[in-house]
């Protein structure tokens, strides 16, 4: 399978570092383009061993898959670019925020398959989690070539299209959540004492284990949550400060503004 990426940044890499990285696509079949930085190619050719090219042509004409990673600001010249290069049979993969299937199929030949996706940055370490919703003419084996890649990077599931913002709002964007949260604790570590060293080392690791807790132990969070909290404990001085600054609320409008900006993507503002 030949996948060409246009658009060739932070998400492109994060999706071709994985895929190289398990090896269920040969990195010679993997071509990235970009517009206007050729140092990120050969950067992306040194380390991962893919073909890149400026000339999005040369991309697009081969490739049985195109996956659009650009900014949603960039897409109708994106795709008005690789308009008249597609072959009818390659699926068009968007990763997009916001963007709709029907916005992108209006801007390619009629008939075009368009899967779109929400991944996240994970996928660069074989973690991510990628949402797949299919357009109007994209079948079965549209749905399993997309999954064909996404798994190869992290777990995949399809949803209804409606439904991608909200997904967006958690999984696209949420591992930044996380590290901002990690960002605090750090500052916070350190103003009382600690090393940067030590901090990152006990801060990732709490992390993870608190990760791999959601994951493997068949509890709620909420009851992960009160078997730390001992009565008048750390703990519940800890969450009660949390509480006070009306934290919950906060990462609910976090989440609730991630939405409503994946809707407002979506209509080019
Ligand atoms: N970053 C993330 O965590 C996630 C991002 N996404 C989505 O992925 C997409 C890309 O985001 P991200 O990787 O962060 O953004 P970046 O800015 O890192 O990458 C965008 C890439 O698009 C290139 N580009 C711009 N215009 C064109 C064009 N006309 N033709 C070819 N390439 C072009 C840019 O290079 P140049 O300007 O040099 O041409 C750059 O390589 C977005 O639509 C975003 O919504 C989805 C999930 C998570
Ligand atoms: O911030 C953004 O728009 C992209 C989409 C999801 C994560 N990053």
């Amino acid at each position: 399978m030949k996948i060409a990426f246009i658009g060739a940044g932070q998400m492109a890499e994060a999706i071709i570092s994985g895929l190289v990285e398990k090896e269920e696509v040969q990195a010679q079949a993997i071509y990235a383009t970009n517009k206007h930085d050729p140092e990120q190619l050969q950067r992306l050719t040194d380390t991962y061993g893919i073909k890149t090219s400026e000339d999005v042509k040369e991309a697009v004409s081969e490739s049985d898959v195109v996956i659009i990673a650009v900014k949603p600001k960039d897409k109708d010249a994106a795709l008005s670019e690789i308009k008249a290069l597609l072959p009818q049979s390659t699926l068009v993969i968007s990763v997009m925020a916001g963007v709709p299937t029907a916005t992108i199929e209006a801007q390619l030949n009629a008939g075009v398959k368009v899967i779109r996706t929400m991944p996240n940055t994970s996928a660069k370490i074989g973690l991510g989690a990628t949402a797949l919703a299919r357009g109007r003419f994209a079948d079965d084996a549209s749905i399993d070539t997309a999954a064909f890649i996404f798994n190869a990077v992290g777990i995949t599931e399809e949803i209804a299209e409606k439904d991608m913002h909200a997904i967006t709002a958690v999984s696209g964007s949420g591992p930044a959540y996380f590290y901002y949260m990690v960002e605090a604790m750090m500052e916070e570590a350190v103003a009382l004492g600690l090393s940067e060293t030590v901090s990152e080392a006990f801060i990732y690791q709490t992390i993870l284990g608190a990760s791999h807790m959601l994951q493997e132990i068949d509890l709620p969070p909420a009851v992960l949550r009160e078997n730390i909290t001992s009565p008048n404990g750390t703990t519940e001085a800890g969450l009660k400060a949390l509480d006070q600054l009306k934290v919950k609320q906060a990462i609910r409008q976090a989440v609730k503004a991630a939405h409503d900006r994946s809707i407002t993507l979506g209509k080019g503002e």
